[in-house]
C-alpha cells in the first residue's frame, strides 16, 4: 500500500514559515497584499477565493478580492490590473482562471507586470523559467507546490522518469520545466497522446502527475510499481464527492506514494501561493528574507 502524502500537513507547515516571514517583514512595516480579480459568478471559483482570503489573513497577508460580474468588459479588468499595478500596497496579482469569453486571458495576464505575477503566468517569467535562469522570479504555484511535497517527503529525483499528463499554463507546462530544472527525464502528455502511448509511458514512470479534469484517467493497472503520484484532479461526481484524476483505490495499492483528493495538492497550492505573495513583497521592498523554507 502507497504511503499517502499529506498534503494538508505539508501546507500547514509551509503556512507556519510563511507567518515566520510575514512577521520579519512588519517588523519593517511592511504587509504582504496580494489582490484577487474574479469574474464571472462560478460558485468553486467564490469557494476557492474565500479560501484564498482566510488562509491569507491567517499568516499576515493583506488578501483584497475585486469581484466583478461575468459581464464585465475587458477593459474593465485591463484598467483594473494597470491601478492594481501601481497600488504600492498590493505586491501580487491573481486574475482567477477562467474567465468569461469576451475576456482575453492572455491579454490579462499579460498586464499584470512581471514583479506582481504571483501565478507566474507572464510570458517573461515563463520564458525565464523554459530557459531555466538562475534568480527568482514568480513560478505557478501549484507545480512548485508539488515540487516543494517531493522535496517534504525526500523523494529521490535523479536518474528518475516523471510523465506530466496535462499542458496547461497552469500546471502542466511549469511542471514539466521544474522537473526538468531537478534532473528528471520528464515526458508531457495531453489529451492528444493515444491512450496506448499514454499507458506504455507511465508503465515506464517512476514519478506521475495528472492533471487533465478527467476522473479514473489513471488506473493502478496503469502505474509502476512504486511510483510516486501527484494527482492534481478535482471533479466533482452527481454524487458532490470530490475526486482527483486518478483512481485512488486501485492506485494506491500498486503506488509508492500518492496525494489524496481532498487533501493533497489544492492545499499546497494555497500555501505556495502565500509563499509566492511573501516573496514578491520582500522584492518589491528590497528586504532579504530569511532561508525560512528549508525548514519545511
Ligand atoms: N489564476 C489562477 N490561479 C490558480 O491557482 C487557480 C485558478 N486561477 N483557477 C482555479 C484553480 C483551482 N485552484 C485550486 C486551489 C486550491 C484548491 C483547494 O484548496 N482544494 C482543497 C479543498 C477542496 C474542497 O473541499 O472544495 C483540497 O484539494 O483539499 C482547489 C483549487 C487554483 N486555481
Amino acid at each position: 500500500m502507497a504511503k499517502i502524502i499529506d498534503g494538508k500537513a505539508i501546507a500547514k507547515k509551509l503556512r507556519g514559515a510563511v507567518s515566520e516571514q510575514t512577521a520579519i517583514l512588519k517588523e519593517q512595516s511592511v504587509i504582504p497584499g496580494l489582490a484577487v480579480i474574479l469574474v464571472g459568478e462560478d460558485p468553486a471559483s467564490e469557494i476557492y477565493v474565500r479560501n484564498k482570503e482566510r488562509a491569507a489573513n491567517k499568516v499576515g497577508v493583506h488578501a483584497e478580492t475585486f469581484k466583478y460580474p461575468s459581464t464585465a468588459t475587458e477593459a474593465e479588468i485591463l484598467d483594473k490590473v494597470a491601478a492594481l499595478n501601481v497600488d504600492d500596497t498590493i505586491d501580487a496579482i491573481l486574475v482567477q482562471s477562467p474567465v468569461p469569453s469576451q475576456i482575453n486571458e492572455q491579454k490579462v495576464q499579460e498586464g499584470i507586470i512581471p514583479e506582481k505575477d504571483v501565478d507566474g503566468f507572464h510570458p517573461e517569467n515563463i520564458g525565464r523559467l523554459y530557459a531555466g535562469q538562475a534568480g527568482y522570479y514568480p513560478i505557478a504555484n501549484t507545480p512548485r507546490g508539488i515540487m516543494t511535497m517531493l522535496q517534504h517527503e525526500k523523494i529521490d529525483l535523479s536518474n528518475k522518469h516523471a510523465v506530466v499528463i496535462g499542458r496547461s499554463i497552469l500546471v502542466g507546462r511549469p511542471m514539466f520545466a521544474l522537473l526538468q530544472a531537478a534532473n528528471v527525464s520528464v515526458t508531457l502528455l495531453h489529451q492528444y497522446t493515444p491512450a496506448t502511448l499514454r499507458r506504455e509511458l507511465l508503465a515506464v514512470a517512476d514519478i506521475v502527475v495528472v492533471a487533465t479534469g478527467v476522473p479514473d484517467l489513471v488506473m493502478g493497472a496503469d502505474l509502476k510499481p512504486g511510483a510516486v503520484v501527484m494527482d492534481v484532479g478535482m471533479n466533482r461526481l452527481p454524487n458532490n464527492e470530490l475526486v482527483g484524476d486518478v483512481n485512488f483505490v486501485s492506485a494506491e495499492k500498486v503506488a509508492g506514494a500518492i496525494t489524496p483528493v481532498p487533501g493533497g495538492v489544492g492545499p499546497m497550492t494555497i500555501a505556495t501561493l502565500l509563499q509566492t505573495t511573501v516573496e514578491l513583497a520582500a522584492k518589491h521592498h528590497h528586504i532579504e528574507l530569511e532561508q525560512g523554507w528549508q525548514n519545511i
